[in-house]
């Protein structure tokens, strides 16, 4: 059952892509959007003008500019939780008390930031960020794609809790020489706890005089920080009603902001502030985070797409997936609306993609050929990232748009349908101008406040993931009370693989 509004833009004619340029020639004017250091192409989606007034529609009877106004004014937005979502604040954007207290945070961060640069925690060249989801993907995402020349410390983030990972990130570091920021918006998240105390027993190991010491907390929950025994004047505290998976703008980004500089780390939210701007003050019909959000709903709602593909055509922008996933699919991952009634139709797609060219060789046949139908995202940056001969990029952008044009044209075969190509499969580009902490900033800030709208027309609240919560009580119960009261195929792999305990 789909909503009514949805219904209607259903019963439009749809466009086919392969001749909508010269049905509607004019396309580019009315699809491009430039918004500072980005270039939004949505013309080889779907949308029509008929199609966009639908969904202009489906905002203001969903309230969409109401709700904006209540995220922006510390409205507690996150009706099941009772609290506001105030990631915009960390930017500056916003609510004028929060934006007081993230700037004061951050005086502290850059405060503490700045003595351990000076020396105040001794020699420091590693640092091992201990953390996960929300507080491992972001700061994970920005020092990988921002690294470039001006690292001045070997980074590791680590957030399985399979020893494999822990043991793999501090080969090579000298425990005497590394610094630990364990980050935790709750401070009991188990994997990061036992990781936690795993490198501190390391540090013990190599005869660290004061383990403790060396440790920063990056958490909303300083009290639950100090019992574990980090000292107060190490404790960076961040505000409860920023999520966890928005949390990389604030004391969480500790380690993007000590390894690339503070000036970066200020960049990156002055990005994002930007986009932040552009969300809250355009009109409907040009503001990026919706129009992008109405082709998410044209593609998953009115079609029934089960999956959007990303692919970064630039290798710092490789982990730009696997944080997306979270973000969009641990924010809009649904069943329910806000007032807890049942959803009129699919919620958040699946989220998936890679790295361009890697990606074209591996699964792009099932993008051109097979019969799921996947509306496709490229993002490339006009800028390379390397300095050998540029012939690189240039191969890597030519690579980018043909594989968008050939998904639009399509190839007919009348001898050989096993080389026809059908076409008309949609893809919009984001083009950067380079990937610079202000453009990746308004980059993230963009995905954020699209995943917002896309809430917003399907009635949900991104901010709560109630989801996740199921399969950790079952994990607790079954180290608290063993392997008792679940069904066979349970009970034979804990006794299999766990045997007595
Ligand atoms: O930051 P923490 O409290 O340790 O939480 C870490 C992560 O775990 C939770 O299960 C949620 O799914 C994530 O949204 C969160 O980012």
């Amino acid at each position: 059952m789909t909503s009514p509004a949805l219904a209607a833009i259903a019963a439009l004619p749809k466009a086919d892509l392969k001749s909508i340029f010269d049905t509607d020639p004019d396309r580019l004017d009315k699809l491009v959007l430039t918004q500072g250091p980005l270039r939004f192409d949505w013309s080889k989606t779907h949308l029509t003008d008929d199609v966009l007034a639908g969904f202009l529609k489906l905002a203001e009877d969903q309230g969409f500019a109401q709700q904006r106004d209540a995220l922006f004014s510390g409205f507690a937005v996150n009706n099941t939780e009772g609290r506001a979502a105030e990631h915009p604040a960390e930017r500056g954007e916003g609510n004028a008390d929060s934006v007081a207290r993230a700037k004061m945070l951050h005086g502290r961060m850059r405060a503490l930031i700045d003595a351990i640069e000076a020396g105040a925690l001794g020699d420091v060249r590693h640092i091992l960020h201990i953390g996960i989801g929300g507080s491992a993907l972001g700061p994970k995402l920005i020092v990988d794609a921002l690294d470039g020349d001006g690292v001045r410390y070997d980074v590791a983030i680590v957030s399985n809790v399979d020893g494999t990972a822990l043991e793999r990130a501090i080969e090579g570091f000298d425990p005497h020489a590394t610094l630990i920021a364990v980050a935790s918006k709750t401070f009991t998240t188990t994997e990061t706890m036992l990781n936690a105390a795993s490198a501190i027993n390391w540090l013990v190991e190599a005869g660290v005089e004061d383990p403790y010491g060396k440790v920063i907390a990056l958490t909303a929950a300083p009290e639950k920080a100090i019992e574990w025994g980090v000292d107060e004047t190490r404790i960076l505290p961040f505000a409860e009603s920023v999520g966890g998976r928005y949390s990389l703008w604030s004391s969480i980004g500790f380690p993007a902001a000590l390894a690339l500089g503070w000036d970066a780390f200020e960049s990156l939210l002055e990005g994002a502030a930007a986009m932040d701007r552009h969300f809250r003050l355009s009109a409907p019909h040009e503001n990026a985070p919706l129009i992008a959000a109405f082709t998410d709903q044209y593609y998953t709602g009115v079609l029934g797409c089960q999956t959007r593909a990303l692919f970064a055509y630039d290798e710092r922008l490789a982990l730009l997936p696997s944080y997306l996933q979270q973000l969009e699919m641990e924010s809009n991952g649904k069943s329910v609306k806000r007032d807890g009634s049942p959803v009129d139709g699919p919620t958040a797609p699946i989220t998936w993609g890679g790295v361009g060219t890697d990606a074209q060789h591996a699964v792009f046949q099932l993008l051109h050929q097979g019969t799921i139908l996947t509306p496709v995202e490229f993002i490339a940056s006009v800028e390379p990232g390397n300095t050998l001969d540029p012939a690189h990029h240039r191969a890597l952008l030519v690579n980018c748009f043909a594989q968008g044009a050939a998904l639009m044209r399509g190839k007919e075969n009348a001898d050989d349908p096993a080389r026809a190509y059908p076409g008309n499969r949609p893809s919009t580009t984001i083009l950067m101008d380079d990937v610079t902490p202000e453009a990746l900033g308004a980059l993230i800030a963009f995905y954020e406040h699209r995943v917002f709208a896309n809430a917003v027309l399907m009635g949900i609240n991104p901010f709560d993931q109630f989801g996740v919560e199921l399969g950790k009580e079952i994990a607790k119960s079954i180290e608290a009370n063993g392997p008792s009261g679940f069904d066979p195929s349970t009970m034979a792999l804990i006794g299999l693989a766990l045997g007595g305990q």
